[in-house]
């Protein structure tokens, strides 16, 4: 826990994710990187000397079986306040219309979704799971399928909502992710997502699997290479109110 909890520190320290006063929620779709993030800040919460409230919130998709039983458990547990919104996300886009590329469009709806009930409860702040290999993978398929270098930044703002969005994991690697996820036994629930495991982000994982094989430090160069100030990727903004 040690390695995740000072990677979140670092993130929050480059990019001032979050402050004394905040009410955060956790995205928690029932995979192991949310999972892990909500158990690691609710450790962060007592060790940071921050005081901010905390929140899980997930958004049903309609698609079966999807059992939450666990990740409730979890959140009494860890005294968190676990909010649950049902929706049909999943039918209309698997169903009623057929999208031949589903996953974008499940993730705007998701997020809109989320920064909803974020304003429903008086949320400032949505942390979602991302870690080191979401943000390279992002950077390849936006490279690969806009021929545009450009990834999410750890600190972002929704428009319509002004919900911050914020990635604590960003430093930490996926290995790290499922080795925690295994320690602590996190509840995870298998997604019940018919494109699950057939995306543009699994033909990543497979890029960069091959590509380790070649250049076994590749991950830690993409990371350096997102740190550095000229590329104009992940500058670091120690303001309050964040980058745009
Ligand atoms: N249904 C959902 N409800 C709430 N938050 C979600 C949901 N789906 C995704 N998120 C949030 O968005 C982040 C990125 O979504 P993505 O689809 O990449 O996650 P995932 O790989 O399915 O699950 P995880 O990242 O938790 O292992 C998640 O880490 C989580 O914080």
């Amino acid at each position: 826990m040690k390695k995740t909890l000072g990677c979140i520190r670092k993130a929050d320290h480059d990019f001032s994710l979050i402050e004394s006063g905040d009410r955060v929620a956790v995205g928690v779709s029932g995979g192991k990187d949310s999972l892990l993030l909500l158990h690691a800040l609710s450790l962060y919460r007592q060790f940071s000397h921050k005081d901010f409230s905390l929140f899980a919130i997930t958004v049903t998709l309609g698609l079966e079986p999807f059992d939450l039983t666990r990740i409730r458990a979890l959140c009494e547990q860890l005294d968190i306040e676990y909010i649950v919104k049902e929706t049909e996300i999943g039918k209309i886009i698997f169903e009623y219309r057929q999208e031949k590329n589903p996953c974008a469009l499940c993730a705007k709806m998701r997020r809109a979704v989320l920064a909803n009930t974020c304003v429903e409860y008086n949320i400032n702040k949505l942390a979602l799971g991302h870690h080191r290999e979401d943000a390279i993978e992002t950077l390849l398929m936006s490279l690969f399928n806009e021929g545009r270098f450009k990834t999410f930044h750890p600190k972002t703002r929704m428009s319509r909502t002004g919900i911050t969005v914020i990635r604590l994991l960003i430093y930490l690697p996926e290995s790290h992710v499922k080795h925690m996820a295994k320690v602590l036994d996190l509840p995870v629930v298998k997604s019940p997502c018919p494109a699950d495991g057939n995306t543009d982000r699994q033909k990543m994982k497979d890029l960069m699997r091959e590509l380790r094989k070649v250049y076994p430090d590749v991950n830690e160069r993409f990371l350096h290479a997102l740190q550095q100030d000229h590329y104009d990727l992940w500058q670091k903004d120690n303001s309050p109110s964040g980058n745009g």
